[in-house]
């Protein structure tokens, strides 16, 4: 039987278009916009609210320390980069990285992409000068194209059906992978092939060999591994681009509430999380877990008011605070915030994005990030939850699958030159496959000591 909705409930998911709204495009063609979004509206969501619910029993558990996040993928997810060899390899990545996260440090992984829908980007200006040439900023492939030519730079409509119909294909190659039998415990060393050169794939494949140990002792035990055979994977991308989240929304015939059908779990980025703003009001309605990116500028009153407006009855698993200090901030500025909160005593699930905050130009003038810049942040969050004796819950990761060298340093040493070898990013530059699996083992020995 499914509950009708409340007519005030579906009328109130179009409040926001009478609020500040920032980081969205000028459409040039309203017509052509309306006529996009009546079709995504009526084209099947890509997941189903009962899956995001599980999610936020998870998230639960992550805010109690009897979890821990991974999220990770894209900075921006493109459409012709959307294939089978790019999707597996981030796949392979975060698996790994969690095989290694639980292995060490004896704790369940909820597993996510910023994937099947990471393709909207917040930018610090509207528009990009080349030689003189003055046009549009790229927004992501949901927006607008990556060539400085007026043509692709004009925001298309047409491009939230690519981005719907591209995220469909990913998300149902990565079900197909993660129910399929390619996440299988069982093939935790076919994982790795391919990595075989390095010191991370080495301790990766120590892991792998002790598990496989593991494995081979409870099958003469007789232990039945159906459990081994499949992960639960869930997918998320920046809450950013309206017209494609409000389509997307639908009502959930078990409940009569709206649930944003695009993903599993959306947030809220640092630049659009103004109070009285659109985003906030819109994801507030919706009831999917929800993130919400914290810079340093964000003060313990901001992160209450943002819990009366997205969580007011303290529900856990609704809310995730993700913070982006900086490694030089975070000792500094998380503690008032993660004070405030725990005083206020509704839970938010606490993950750390160690990249954001991180952005340099190299000599030769590429948007990097440093290795130990990364790591450093990662281990003042730690710190700051171990002192306060609140929970370290996830981390949240730009990363790639491919051997792409975007970020400075690690245990390849990746320098300014190198930068020149592999830059493939369109916007934020994402930490490679052996970078990736370096962290996940240093997050280990911090999983350990917290
Ligand atoms: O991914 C994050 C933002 O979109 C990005 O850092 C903004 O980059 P910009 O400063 O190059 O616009
Ligand atoms: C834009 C992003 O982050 P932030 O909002 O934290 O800058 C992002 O995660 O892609």
């Amino acid at each position: 039987m499914s509950v009708a909705p409340d007519p005030e409930v579906v009328a109130g998911l179009d409040a926001w278009r009478g609020l500040p709204v920032g980081q969205q495009p000028a459409w040039p063609d309203q017509a052509a916009l309306a006529q996009v979004t009546d079709r995504l509206a009526a084209l099947p969501p890509l997941v189903f609210a009962g899956e995001a619910d599980a999610l936020r029993a998870q998230l639960a558990a992550a805010s109690r320390g009897e979890a821990f996040l991974l999220q990770g993928g894209d900075c921006a997810e493109t459409f012709a980069e959307a294939t089978a060899d790019n999707i597996r390899n981030k796949i392979k990545t975060i698996l790994q990285m969690a095989v290694v996260l639980t292995y060490g440090a004896s704790l369940p992984v909820i597993k996510m992409g910023r994937m099947a829908g990471q393709y909207a980007k917040p930018r610090s200006s509207g528009t990009e000068t080349r030689d003189g040439v003055t046009l549009p900023a790229f927004r992501g492939d949901i927006i607008n194209g990556f060539d400085f030519t007026p043509e692709a730079r004009t925001p298309d409509p047409q491009r939230l059906l690519e981005a719907y119909h591209t995220s469909a294909s990913t998300l149902n190659l990565i079900r197909a992978f993660t129910t399929g039998g390619f996440a299988s415990l069982l093939r935790v060393h076919e994982w790795n092939r391919g990595f075989t050169t390095n010191p991370a794939y080495k301790r990766y494949e120590e892991i792998a060999a002790e598990i496989d140990r593991a494995i081979r002792f409870m099958a003469a035990c007789g232990a039945d591994f159906d459990a081994l055979r499949t992960v639960d994977f869930y997918s998320s991308h920046e809450g950013l681009l309206l017209d494609y989240e409000r389509p997307l929304t639908r009502i959930d015939s078990r409940t009569g509430l709206p649930y944003d059908c695009s993903a599993h779990f959306v947030w809220i980025g640092e630049r659009t999380r103004e109070l009285t703003g659109a985003h906030i009001d819109y994801f507030s309605r919706v009831q999917n877990p929800i993130g919400v990116k914290l810079g340093p500028t964000s003060t313990g009153d901001d992160a209450i008011a943002l819990i009366d407006k997205l969580n007011p009855t303290g529900e856990a698993g609704r809310l995730t605070f993700v913070t982006r200090m900086g490694a030089g901030k975070i000792r500094d500025h998380l503690p008032q915030l993660v004070e405030k909160v725990t005083a206020d005593g509704r839970p938010v699930t606490w993950v750390c994005d160690p990249m954001h905050g991180n952005g340099i130009t190299s000599a030769n003038g590429y948007k990097t990030r440093r290795f130990s810049d990364v790591m450093d942040e990662v281990a003042g969050f730690f710190e700051v939850h171990r002192a306060l004796g609140t929970v370290p819950g996830g981390l949240h990761i730009e990363l790639t699958g491919d051997d792409v060298t975007e970020v400075l340093g690690g245990s390849e040493e990746i320098d300014d030159e190198r930068l020149t070898e592999r830059y493939e990013t369109l916007v934020d530059p994402r930490l490679n496959h052996q970078q990736s699996l370096e962290l996940a083992f240093q997050v280990v020995e911090l999983l350990r000591a917290s």
